[in-house]
């Protein structure tokens, strides 16, 4: 297997966001026993655009892909987890243990995404000191503090709408970089900090919709 690492090349967001799902679907295939694949079977199977498949494997991959036998999927696996960052794990704290706060620390599938949830944090008396999925809740005022301690870069925000630029700002006296925040209101963050908003009812919106244009359609 060529554990090469790729030549960094700037991936567009969207392509970014496919890779996970590219990987997912040739892990399935790696279960199965099969060991190479081509763009145009995988453009298939997912229902993508065949250009654009070539031209995101090519950006991730270490290797040339053969004409018609394509990719092995071993390598591409390794390249792919290495692009999104999966061989390295990277520490991150949860601040809001409430209930999507407790899914999220509860969720497994993090640590194999590469990222580790140290601790949480929050404001309640009855929540500090207690430990969800072995994560102990500590007070948030010392979220700052820990954070640049431990040389901790990624936060995430699970607390109410109202109390979310506030704790951003002591994510960012604590060194965070980068937060992904699921809380919907728009945070305001110096040059350099990265937001990424997690915005359930702007996703709902979008399928209502589509339903909505689907059901008239019908009707006509
Ligand atoms: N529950 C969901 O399914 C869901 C889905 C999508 C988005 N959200 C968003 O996620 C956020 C949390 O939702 P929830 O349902 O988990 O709420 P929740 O009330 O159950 O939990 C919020 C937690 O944040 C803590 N908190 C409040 N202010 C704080 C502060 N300043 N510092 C530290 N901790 C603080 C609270 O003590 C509480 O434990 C909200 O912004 C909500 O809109 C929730």
């Amino acid at each position: 297997m060529k554990n090469e690492k790729v030549t960094p090349i700037a991936l567009s967001t969207q392509a970014l966001e496919r890779m996970p799902y590219y990987l997912h679907y040739i892990k399935q295939l790696q279960k199965k026993g099969i060991t190479q694949i081509a763009s145009p079977a995988i453009a298939a199977d997912l229902g993508l655009n065949e250009v654009q498949v070539r031209k995101d494997l090519a950006a991730v991959s270490s290797s040339k892909g053969k004409p018609k036998a394509g990719f092995y999927i071993q390598d591409l696996i390794y390249n792919m987890e290495e692009l999104l960052g999966y061989h390295n794990v990277k520490d991150a704290v949860l601040v809001g243990a409430g209930s999507l706060g407790k899914a999220l620390l509860s969720y497994k599938g993090f640590e194999i995404s590469g990222m580790h949830i140290v601790a949480a944090f929050d404001n309640q008396d009855g929540l500090i000191d207690t430990e969800i999925n072995g994560k102990k809740v500590l007070p948030v005022s010392k979220l700052s503090s820990v954070c640049r301690r431990l040389n901790i870069h990624i936060g995430i925000i699970t607390v109410p709408a109202n109390q979310a630029q506030t704790v951003c700002d002591q994510m960012v006296a604590g060194g965070i970089l980068a937060i992904w925040n699921f809380s919907p209101i728009r945070l305001t963050t110096p040059e350099g900090i990265m937001v990424r908003n997690e915005n359930m009812a702007a996703s709902l919106a979008i399928l209502s919709q589509h339903l909505k244009d689907k059901l008239k359609e019908h009707m006509l």
